[in-house]
């Protein structure tokens, strides 16, 4: 698993148009290399932010909308087209925008779906969605996204891995029902360390004063159950994008030398 490499801007919304430039100029190599490419989204502000930054960027149509997999990092069990669930909010910052494959965005199941109210259910056929897609050449039972995508919690979580529960916890299966999940809604489906691990590429966005701490904890040798962000890691790199705020107690030494 690659060391974290730290990454960090002035403010949040300068992250979020960075972090955007970043992703496309990756989509775009990746699909140059390989004739397709695969990012993994995330839930939450900062992962939004992302998402609308994109949408405005000069560059995005460099993007070849068609021969992009989307999948997600994890999803509050809720109605389809429910606000608070993370495929709407994705839809609404940039997939509604952009003329995508709808056979290559892979939404978790929603409650009320085909697996009515069992999270777990909703589990087992993204964790089967994620095998199907797998090939020869990646590492286990999931493709090999070129990015994941994840924001941080204050409580250092990332997808909806908290620290302590049984999900972080998980070393086999690649998807799991989440139960009492200490951030609402407290019914959730994610992915679990191994399967982000999975990842070419793990980029983690924290914005805001409130990650400074989860960020200096997680960056700091905390271990993955008690800080599952600190679990995180790529294949062949770990990417932490942070804006000043968020990076306001960084030991020293993990502050990088310049970025604006
Ligand atoms: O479903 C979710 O809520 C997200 O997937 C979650 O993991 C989120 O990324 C973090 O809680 C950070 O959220 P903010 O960026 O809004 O702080």
């Amino acid at each position: 698993m690659s060391a974290p490499q730290v990454v960090v801007h002035r403010d949040k919304e300068l992250m979020a148009r960075a972090a955007a430039a970043r992703l496309i100029t990756k989509i775009v190599d990746a699909q140059a290399a390989r004739g397709s490419a695969s990012v993994v989204l995330t839930g939450g502000r900062n992962g939004n932010g992302l998402l609308a930054a994109l949408a405005e960027a000069p560059a995005r149509d460099a993007v070849d909308w068609s021969r992009l997999d989307l999948w997600w990092g994890d999803e509050r069990f809720l109605p389809d087209g429910d606000p608070e669930r993370n495929e709407t909010q994705a839809r609404a910052a940039l997939l509604d925008s952009v003329p995508l494959d709808p056979a290559r965005v892979h939404a978790m199941a929603p409650a009320g779906g085909p697996y009515g109210n069992d999270a777990d259910a909703a589990a087992e056929a993204y964790a089967a969605e994620l095998a199907a897609a797998a090939g020869p050449e990646d590492h286990g039972p999931v493709p090999s996204f070129d990015v994941l995508l994840l924001g941080v919690g204050p409580d250092t979580h990332v997808a909806s891995l908290f620290p302590e529960l049984p999900g972080v916890r998980e070393r086999e299966l690649t998807v799991v029902g989440v139960h009492g999940a200490p951030k609402p809604p407290p019914t959730r489906v994610s992915l679990t360390l191994p399967a982000i691990r999975a990842a070419r590429e793990v980029w983690l966005l924290a914005a805001g004063e409130d990650k400074a701490q989860a960020a200096a904890m997680a960056l700091s040798g905390a271990g993955e159950i008690q800080a599952p962000a600190a679990g995180a890691r790529g294949r062949s790199r770990t990417l932490w994008l942070l804006d000043e705020a968020a990076a306001s107690q960084l030991p020293r030494d993990l502050y990088p030398p310049a970025s604006a």
